[in-house]
């Protein structure tokens, strides 16, 4: 008998609103189990290393229905769903947190590791506006496959009463399935069309911009634009994953709720009582060549960064953000100088924010305060979100928005939801595009043609791994 491939023969998991599961939590049943050694290793993206041994990723090869957040090799991958939970409006992400803290009380687990992602855990995706007819959700995995410096774990949830899976059958949907296809790149282009706005349009919206800049509504207003790219075949999420992790091992790549991408920007890592932020604003888009002359370019990008007065005043606003929501949580919190952050498609300035939180503030509730920082709404907030709501012209749904995990204690780690795209239910194919999103602070000085260039840069990863090519991805201004 070949094994199912790991998302299929799974009940469809119960979805509750989130103020109906903090006012009558569901009960579930959490098991974390260590795997062998050997069973899942640590490739430089999360795929297959020398020795053999699948990566997360590979896990997922074949696979529709999963969830990924991995980062050079290491972090959680999952498929099917015991528990969804799910938030609206301005008070989403409190509501996901209430809700979370009930289900954790009214659950029981086993867990012999308890280290960061063992036991109870759930990953989320959350809307940019309050506004978002998308919804903003915590999905509790029925597998969770992690892997830190220590080895590798299974977390099994199933609802209470209800029989865990055997490990042994638990592992076999581990195996990628024979009957996966291998991912073979298609020779063909895929189709890309546009989505919200035209590049025209788009183009309008920055000089719209600028003009209520100019009148003193807003400094910085961070302006983004969508695509609608269809594959030339059929193409797994988890192969598209994979493709990520391997071409950009030092983002996060994630999925969740049909949200997929590879972000470098990290909202806020909370363990123990000790957070991590890493604020990026202020892009040079890199060109393609020859090793090097990818180098030289590298040097000259990154001391052109670190001059531009445009990108340090665009930077300097989004690290204000994140430090100020910060401030009131925490005990101390310190930034350091700005550096140069380099990517293979974009460089960033980058600044790296450490601090101990104050009482028993988690993860979630350090993400209500940093969300939306600067880096992708503007300053200040309320005048930017209006801007953004009255050009850009779209509903963001999840791009921009809060991408990561909690723990059952809430600690955890997210990311900003960038170099990202909303894929239709059931994955990307010929017919079934994806939504590709990308955008960039819009200052008083901004020139609009670059910015333009910056959002494709920006969307290469995601472009990249639904099967654009360099030609057809054109050469960034
Ligand atoms: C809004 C995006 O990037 C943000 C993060 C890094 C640099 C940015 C910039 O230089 O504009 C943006 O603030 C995006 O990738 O869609």
């Amino acid at each position: 008998m070949t094994a199912p491939l790991p998302d299929q023969g799974l009940d469809p998991a119960p979805t509750l609103s989130a103020p109906r599961a903090a006012a009558s939590p569901p009960r579930l049943s959490f098991r974390t189990v260590a795997l062998p050694d050997g069973l899942v290793a640590a490739g430089a993206g999360g795929a297959a290393t020398a020795e053999n041994a699948p990566g997360l990723l590979d896990l997922l090869t074949g696979c529709a229905d999963v969830v990924s957040w991995v980062r050079r090799g290491r972090g959680l991958v999952g498929w099917g769903c015991a528990l969804r939970l799910e938030a609206r409006g301005p008070d989403r992400i409190e509501d996901l947190r209430s809700a979370w803290r009930a289900t954790v009380y009214a659950s029981w687990w086993r867990d012999a590791l308890v280290r960061p992602g063992t036991g109870p855990v759930a990953l989320g995706a959350i809307a940019f506006s309050p506004d978002s007819a998308a919804a903003s959700v915590l999905i509790v995995p029925r597998f969770l496959v992690g892997l830190d410096a220590a080895g590798a774990w299974l977390t099994t949830a199933v609802a209470e009463g209800e029989e865990h899976p055997e490990v042994a059958e638990a592992l076999s949907r581990l195996r990628p399935s024979a009957s996966a296809r291998p991912d073979v790149a298609s020779p063909d282009a895929p189709m890309v069309s546009p989505g919200s706005l035209s590049e025209a349009d788009y183009l309008d919206a920055v000089a719209e911009t600028q003009r209520r800049m100019a009148v003193g509504e807003a400094r910085k207003v961070v302006l983004a634009r969508d695509l609608l790219v269809a594959p030339a075949a059929p193409l797994a999420t988890g192969d598209l994953l994979r493709r990520l992790g391997t071409a950009y091992p030092s983002c996060w790549t994630f999925a969740v709720d049909s949200m997929v991408g590879a972000s470098p920007e990290l909202l806020v890592r909370l363990e123990g009582r000790r957070l991590v932020s890493r604020v990026l604003a202020g892009t040079a888009r890199r060109h393609s060549g020859d090793a090097a002359s990818r180098e030289r370019e590298v040097d000259r990008l990154a001391r052109w960064l670190a001059a531009s007065s445009k990108n340090r005043a665009e930077h300097e606003l989004a690290r204000d953000s994140a430090l100020s929501a910060l401030e009131p949580l925490c005990s101390v919190v310190r930034a350091r100088e700005p550096r140069v952050l380099t990517l293979p498609n974009v460089l960033h300035l980058a600044t790296d924010i450490t601090g101990v939180v104050a009482g028993d503030t988690g993860a979630l509730s350090l993400v209500r305060a940093l969300h939306p920082t600067a880096a992708v709404c503007g300053t200040p907030t309320a005048a930017a979100a209006r801007i953004i709501a009255e050009v850009e012209g779209m509903d963001r749904g999840r791009y921009a928005g809060p991408v990561g995990w909690v723990d059952w204690h809430g600690e955890g780690e997210w990311c900003i939801a960038l170099r990202c795209a909303a894929l239709p239910p059931g994955g990307v194919a010929p017919g079934a595009p994806a939504r590709v999103f990308g955008g960039g602070g819009i200052m008083p000085d901004s020139v609009p043609s670059d910015e333009l260039a910056e959002t494709t840069a920006k969307m290469r990863p995601v472009l990249a791994a639904l099967g654009m090519n360099g030609k057809s991805l054109g050469t960034p201004r």
